[in-house]
């Protein structure tokens, strides 16, 4: 479902129009108005983007006197009076013009139960909401160029975190696919409507809607207790060349318009059964949302989307190529104030995300021109050959008649033959090739996630553990500690500290996870190894039986015609090999890439294992008062000398480190000094970024990371290299693309 966008597919693109910007995501709230059985107004609009609280509690004396209230800046604030039209003026009406122009964009409603975002999507007959205003638009702007675009929609919905098709509810539960990278991620067998009729698009959306989950609770009426998720892709192709029709330029861009399941508290809400189970799942997305928000907009390295499904199908919008507006909905009811402040928490901490978009520009003619000279030399080949077949043939076969008609049929049978062996043999080396290929990503995902292990393991301050189930116990007491309450199933948003100043939690689940996925990869790998094993002995076979049939021919073959005929059969087989020889090039290039990308990580993280090693070994000599020996203290001398020398010779510090008392370390007060006088951004010039990244810029930081100070009597061991296996090397998308690949396959060829 998300956009399958060349540019992030990874397929070759030359980019005219696609420069980075970064960009942050848009949050707007929006107020809903007040109904006429709530009581009192707790929270207001005090102008565009502010909005107040007042949090008194009448029982809290000393509060109510002060007048507790609390301010929340935003981009945009729509008071309880805003229309449909302003709200979708502000949030989306701007998208549709980047979309025309290939960008992705998203556009999210979140909020309690209740809160008024089926309203702001959705909408009514009168008073439509986003979707349908955004659709219109679209259909406004491609009118008349039908040639051009092309548009395609899809409507689903996520419910008790299984997917619907809401444009063909009967197709039942679909499943969510992702690529080899772990980008474009899908959905299997979900309608795609293509169509520039407005009148049909808007009849499919209300018949979607109608088949929406929807069931009263006591908080709302008309409570939508799925995630709906609309998608409109649009594709614009020009001919870059007026004169050469076949230079085609594509642009893409989609946007998703999304109104999410209400957030909500079990007791509440005064849900049973079914619907407290519905309110569970609903809320665990919502939280793996939450939590997605929260790593983000602290710019967290590893965020972990993979919790539940909508935050999978997000991915994109919040981490990647989209331009993303949150537009979070809050009651202004006293009875709603909890609710109301956890959303605004929420979309206070969703202010700091920021994504970097890229049009999506996919210039076709690279592609055509260049399969074309291959498919036109291919094809001259070949006809020479009949040419000259025919030519020939009469001659030949005159002369086989002359000889022996039955030596005639032997000739074509092994010339059958051995076309045949050689098709076969091609067949089973592109096996092998695709099987390579996907090993080897499978043994980087594999690295990967061994560093993301390494990484949350030495954040958090415990040695690598090379062991799923110790992990996997430590990991799932935290879980149970931090899910439920006593009044089931925790509410995303709701105790919003306790969940957020977990990085130790996050870091267990990212553990966790990364184990998982680890034993995943592992199995997968030994599948498709043994694969391999059963392909290369089933080519080996077929050469032998190539070989001994090519060794047949000389007896057989009588004239200079046959021979030569043979010879350009050959020719054309040489050129299907060279073809793949091209295409197993241009896939080693690529794995050479990622191999690269990943060697600079792992080169990083052991460059801060060092670092965390020297400044322990600091601390408990400096604790001990221990006196160097000379060779050790020259040796850190060199290493400081080393980390400094760019930063004393740029800001004209002329003490260098031999300056410095010669028997005991550089005292930490002068090191203070020097981080003091530069800037922070100097300051990361000099230390590299660290894994333990805690905003500190304290003094330890210049020989490694943060210390805590629970004391180490003597040095950790250094965590061990991941196991890599040869041949083999991470991303669970790999192996879900790939497991498409069917492994019986062989038996087909
Ligand atoms: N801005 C608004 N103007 C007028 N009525 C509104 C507005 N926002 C919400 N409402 C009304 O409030 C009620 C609840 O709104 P809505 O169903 O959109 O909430 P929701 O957040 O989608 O709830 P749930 O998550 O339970 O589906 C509806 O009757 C809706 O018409």
């Amino acid at each position: 479902m998300t956009p399958e966008t060349p540019s992030s597919s990874g397929s070759d693109t030359s980019k005219p129009g696609g420069c980075k910007s970064e960009e942050r995501l848009m949050v707007a709230v929006r107020i809903r108005p007040m109904k006429p059985d709530e009581p009192t107004k707790v929270l207001y609009a005090l102008n565009k983007k502010t909005i107040v609280l007042e949090d008194i509690d009448k029982s809290d004396v000393i509060r109510q006197k002060k007048g507790v209230e609390r301010q929340y800046l935003y981009d945009v604030v729509f008071g309880e009076d805003s229309t449909q039209e302003e709200v979708y003026k502000v949030t989306t009406k701007t998208l549709i013009t980047d979309i025309l122009n290939g960008y992705n964009g998203t556009v999210f409603a979140y909020g309690a139960t209740g809160a008024g975002k089926t309203h702001t999507m959705v909408g009514t007959r009168s008073e439509p909401g986003i979707m349908i205003r955004a659709l219109n638009d679209l259909f406004e702007a491609v009118k008349g160029k039908e040639e051009e675009y092309s548009v395609i929609m899809s409507y689903l919905e996520i419910y008790n975190e299984q997917i619907r098709d809401l444009l063909n509810p009967s197709s039942g539960f679909l499943e969510l696919r992702e690529d080899s990278k772990g980008k474009n991620i899908n959905v299997a067998g979900l309608s795609e409507i293509s169509t520039t009729s407005t009148d049909e698009i808007m009849q499919l959306l209300h018949k979607g809607n109608k088949a929406r989950t929807m069931e009263p609770t006591a908080m709302n009426q008309t409570s939508s207790r799925s995630h709906a998720l609309l998608s409109v892709t649009v594709r614009h192709s020009v001919p870059v060349d007026k004169k050469d029709h076949l230079k085609i330029r594509v642009k893409q861009g989609r946007l998703f318009m999304i109104d999410l399941a209400g957030s909500e508290r079990a007791n509440k809400t005064k849900n049973s059964g079914k619907r407290l189970q519905e309110g569970a799942h609903i809320n665990r997305s919502l939280l793996a949302l939450g939590n997605c928000i929260n790593a983000l907009s602290g710019g967290a390295r590893y965020v972990n989307y993979r919790d539940s499904k909508l935050t999978r199908l997000l991915k994109e919008a919040l981490s990647g190529n989209c331009k993303t507006v949150m537009i979070a909905h809050v009651s202004p009811s006293s009875t709603q104030k909890d609710e109301s402040r956890n959303t605004l928490i929420y979309a206070e901490r969703a202010n700091n995300i920021t994504n970097k978009i890229e049009r999506n520009v996919l210039d076709v003619s690279y592609h055509v021109t260049q399969y074309q000279t291959v498919i036109t030399e291919l094809r001259d080949e070949i006809s020479r050959l009949q040419h000259k077949m025919k030519e020939e043939r009469p001659r030949s076969a005159d002369v086989r008649k002359l000889n022996s008609e039955e030596r005639r049929k032997e000739v074509q049978e092994l010339r059958e033959q051995i076309v045949e062996t050689f098709k076969t043999q091609m067949k089973l080396r592109r096996k092998l090739m695709e099987i390579d290929s996907h090993l080897l990503s499978l043994g980087m995902e594999s690295e990967r996630q061994h560093m993301i292990i390494s990484h949350w393991e030495s954040r958090n301050n415990k040695l690598y553990k090379n062991s799923l189930n110790e992990s996997r116990a430590r990991t799932q007491q935290s879980m149970r500690r931090r899910t439920y309450t006593a009044d089931g199933f925790r509410s995303a948003g709701y105790e919003q500290e306790e969940v957020y100043d977990t990085d130790n939690e996050e870091g267990e689940t990212a553990i966790q996870q990364a184990w998982l996925e680890l034993t995943d990869i592992e199995r997968e790998q030994d599948r498709w190894s043994e694969l391999r094993t059963h392909i290369e002995q089933k080519l080996e076979a077929c050469r032998q039986r190539g070989v001994s049939l090519e060794d047949k021919l000389p007896t057989l073959l009588s004239s200079d015609d046959e021979r030569e005929i043979l010879a350009l059969m050959c020719r054309v087989h040489e050129l299907e090999a060279d073809k793949m020889a091209l295409q197993s090039e241009r896939l080693v290039r690529q794995h050479e890439l990622r191999r690269r990308d990943l060697l600079i990580l792992r080169y990083d993280r052991q460059r801060q294992l060092s670092e965390e090693i020297i400044t322990r070994q600091r601390q408990i000599m400096e604790e001990k008062k221990l006196s160097l020996p000379q060779d050790l203290q020259e040796l850190y001398q060199l290493y400081q000398q080393e980390i400094h020398a760019s930063t004393y010779t740029d800001f004209g510090i002329t003490q260098t480190a031999s300056s410095l008392t010669p028997d005991v370390l550089p005292p930490i007060s002068r090191t203070r000094i020097l981080t003091t006088e530069l800037s922070s951004s100097d300051l990361s010039a000099v230390s590299p970024p660290s894994s333990a990244e805690s905003g500190d810029s304290s003094v330890d930081r210049v020989m490694g990371h943060p210390i805590s100070r629970h004391g180490f009597s003597k040095l950790p061991p250094v965590p061990p290299s991941p196991p890599v296996r040869p041949k083999k090397s991470g991303l669970s998308s790999v192996r879900r693309s790939h497991s498409d690949m069917r492994l019986n396959s062989t038996e087909e060829m």
